[in-house]
């Protein structure tokens, strides 16, 4: 049997975009095939799979989940298991998180807890987006398989491995990709009365969005509008046609990305008079404010505040989109970061978190779930 190092390995080298985890779904069905099947069903939905380990008595069921996902950032760490797929990368933990999934099930395997406990793998974390359609499909198909309660870890650089990180109530935001397409008209560089320039509009709507946080959002709700991406024109000398912002819009209060939605509309449309040009918006996917339990979450803090190998925070909430929001919009639960001391930040290119977070992992969430499972 393989360890979970070498398991995390494995999957580090085969990251996959949203629901294209072919690899890696077939890698955790082996993993979860050659363990003692007696208590075990194992359910496939898309490129994701559901596990329920049957409880000794089964009175209540309890959730773990953990996101499968890569993303399209090429490596750069130069580990010796770097990534084998071409500018797909695990830049935010996944494979980390799939392995404590995978350790946790061991434990559970070899010596269930009281209640049944469901695994779930989701697909697509980083986009489209799985937690809402696996949640649906859970909910219709299997609805014995749904938790009462549900967990899941994210990958922490700035902690030290041993350090849980969550708070009771919002921690995460309410996120929304953004598109936006620019369409004028390509001329020569020398003559551009005649043309209808994408970069200019481009630039100039840039600037505007940045106003709509500062200027249209009340300073005591937080927000945030980021333009990560802005691509425009082909050669110095051509006047460019076509040009594309892509971004990402963050909020804790879900009315407020209402009013940026409609701000940006109005600045799109005011630069399509302005510039003469067609300008498409697309939203992209879009995620639920991740917003912990009170209690479960006060629970958890103690938990870990009386376990001796950890040091337990209770953080401030981040602008950080997590789709885990959708279980969590129906299904009581927590989510919290872990320690994995990286200089690198998530969906960095050098991003290496120190794998002894699972060995520090496993057994504490096994024990967290033990003690849930007694009460
Ligand atoms: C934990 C994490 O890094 N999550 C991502 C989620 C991205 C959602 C979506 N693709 C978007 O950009 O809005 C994050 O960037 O926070």
């Amino acid at each position: 049997m393989k360890t979970l190092i070498e398991i995390r390995r494995d999957l580090h080298r085969i990251p996959e975009l949203g629901f294209q985890e072919v690899k890696t779904q077939n890698y955790l069905l082996e993993q979860i095939s050659a363990l003692p099947q007696e208590r075990l069903t194992i359910i496939q939905w898309k490129t994701g799979i559901v596990v329920k380990i049957k409880g000794m008595q089964g009175k209540k069921t309890i959730g773990w989940r953990t996101d499968i996902d890569g993303l399209p950032i090429t490596e750069a760490t130069g580990l010796p298991f770097q990534s084998e797929h071409e500018e797909k990368m695990h830049a935010c933990g996944h494979d980390v998180h799939m392995t404590v999934a995978l350790g946790l099930l061991r434990k559970l395997v070899d010596n269930p807890v009281n209640d049944h406990v469901v695994l779930i793998f989701q697909p697509a974390e980083e986009g489209p987006g799985g937690a809402l359609p696996m949640r649906e499909w859970l909910k219709q198909e299997y609805p014995e398989l749904v938790p009462e309660q549900i967990y899941a870890f994210h990958i922490a650089p700035e902690y030290p491995v041993g350090t849980v990180a969550t708070r009771p109530g919002l921690l995460f935001a309410n996120t929304s990709e953004l598109f936006i397409d620019l369409v004028g008209k390509e001329g020569h560089a020398a003559f551009p009365h005649q043309a209808k320039d994408m970069s200019i509009a481009a630039a100039t709507l840039l600037l505007q969005l940045q106003t709509i946080v500062s200027r249209s959002v009340n300073p005591m709700d937080p927000a945030v509008l980021t333009i990560g991406k802005m691509s425009s024109g082909t050669v110095q000398n051509i006047i460019s046609g076509q040009a594309r912002l892509e971004g990402t819009i963050r909020t804790m209060d879900a009315a407020t990305m209402t009013t940026i939605k409609q701000k940006i509309e109005s600045f799109c449309h005011a630069a399509e008079i302005a510039f003469d040009c067609d300008i498409r918006i697309d939203y992209g996917s879009s995620y639920y404010q991740v917003k912990n339990d009170e209690t479960l979450a006060n629970d958890f803090i103690s938990f870990a505040k009386r376990d001796p190998s950890t040091t337990a925070i209770v953080c401030d909430a981040a602008m950080t989109g997590e789709d885990f929001g959708y279980f969590l919009q129906e299904i009581p639960g927590v989510l919290f970061w872990a320690g994995v001391e990286s200089p690198f930040g998530l969906h960095h290119a050098k991003l290496n978190p120190n794998e002894a977070v699972i060995d520090y992992l496993v057994p504490f969430i096994d024990s967290y779930f033990r003690a849930l499972s007694n009460k």
